[in-house]
């Protein structure tokens, strides 16, 4: 079985609209794990608990197969790299020399070698007060001195927020390169179908605080087709239909088990007119709806 980074049993958090919870996640050591939901699903609260910035009231997470009462210790806090989405920081008045000279003394893995590299290849300046760059050029920092700090687990709250295009590019490359040469988990909360769609490896889908499961990626995108069809085979009969509707004269169904939604088609003589995979926000749409793709586990 596959060594876990983080374990969630049970971990719920009381919120004023809502209750977050209970989660029971596994999330598998050096993979990139994508939390997608919408606002307020739950997603920072989740990340936040798992750097205890936020306590859980009830349920118990492991770290590394470690439980803790309290803070978490240095040890494993230097592990763990965090970029939330957007803010200053107690940072805003240094520059990025001095931010990273503070963060090498906390950092044991700090790699000043990559850093340098990473913020030459980003173009971002380093003598200029950190609350003085560009909304982009700080998210350019902030993960540099995350990844330059070789952490075990490393939390990002929508990464691609405030980058351009171009950068954004940069970024999944550095991202591919960092990911190829070392033992990070990665946990992104997002709702940008192309963070997901570049990056991860599992999907982990939240909706109104529950998490629905946790799939991988590859399966998520290819297991939901759109077969239009002509023909009298009832859509009901076709295996994994979940929904169907007849258009001008042709039938569009939505199935999960596309060969043998085709064969049976083919069987029954109907002509398949057009196949599509679905694109992620629909699948999520029918995910939310209670048809869950084949979960990890
Ligand atoms: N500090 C807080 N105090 C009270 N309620 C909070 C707090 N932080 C978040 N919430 C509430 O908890 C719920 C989940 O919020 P959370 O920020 O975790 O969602 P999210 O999925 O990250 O949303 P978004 O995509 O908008 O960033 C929301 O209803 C939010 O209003």
């Amino acid at each position: 079985m596959e060594p876990i980074a983080v374990q969630l049993n049970g971990v719920s958090k009381m919120r004023k609209r809502r209750i977050i919870g209970p989660i029971d996640l596994a999330i598998p050591e050096g993979y990139v794990v994508a939390i997608l939901g919408h606002n307020g699903s739950g997603k920072s609260t989740l990340l936040n608990m798992l750097q205890r910035v936020v306590l859980p009231d009830s349920g118990q997470i492991m770290w590394f197969g470690q439980h803790y009462e309290g803070e978490l210790p240095t040890e494993l806090r230097e592990h763990i790299a965090f970029v939330a989405d957007g803010g200053g920081s107690e940072e805003d008045n240094i520059t990025a020399v001095e931010a990273a000279r503070f963060r090498a003394h906390w950092y044991t893995r700090w790699d000043a070698k990559f850093f340098k590299q990473l913020m030459d290849d980003m173009d971002v300046p380093y003598d200029v007060k950190l609350k003085k760059l560009s909304k982009g050029e700080r998210r350019k920092f902030e993960i540099a001195a995350a990844l330059a700090a070789r952490p075990r687990l490393l939390l990002l709250d929508e990464p691609s927020s405030g980058l351009d295009p171009f950068a954004w590019k940069v970024m999944v490359e550095q991202f591919r390169n960092f990911m190829a040469d070392g033992d990070t988990t990665i946990l992104i909360a997002t709702h940008i179908a192309d963070e997901v769609k570049r990056l991860a490896d599992y999907i982990v889908l939240m909706h109104r605080g529950q998490s629905l499961g946790m799939a991988e990626k590859d399966v998520v995108l290819d297991q939901w087709r759109e077969i239009w069809y002509e023909g009298d085979l009832r859509p009901e009969s076709i295996p994994g239909a979940v929904e169907s509707k007849q258009e001008a004269g042709a039938i569009r169904v939505i199935t999960t088990r596309v060969v043998e939604a085709q064969e049976r088609l083919e069987l029954a003589g109907n002509r398949i007119m057009k196949i599509r995979n679905l694109e992620l926000d629909e699948v999520l749409q029918y995910w939310i709806a209670g048809y869950a793709p084949t979960l990890w586990r």
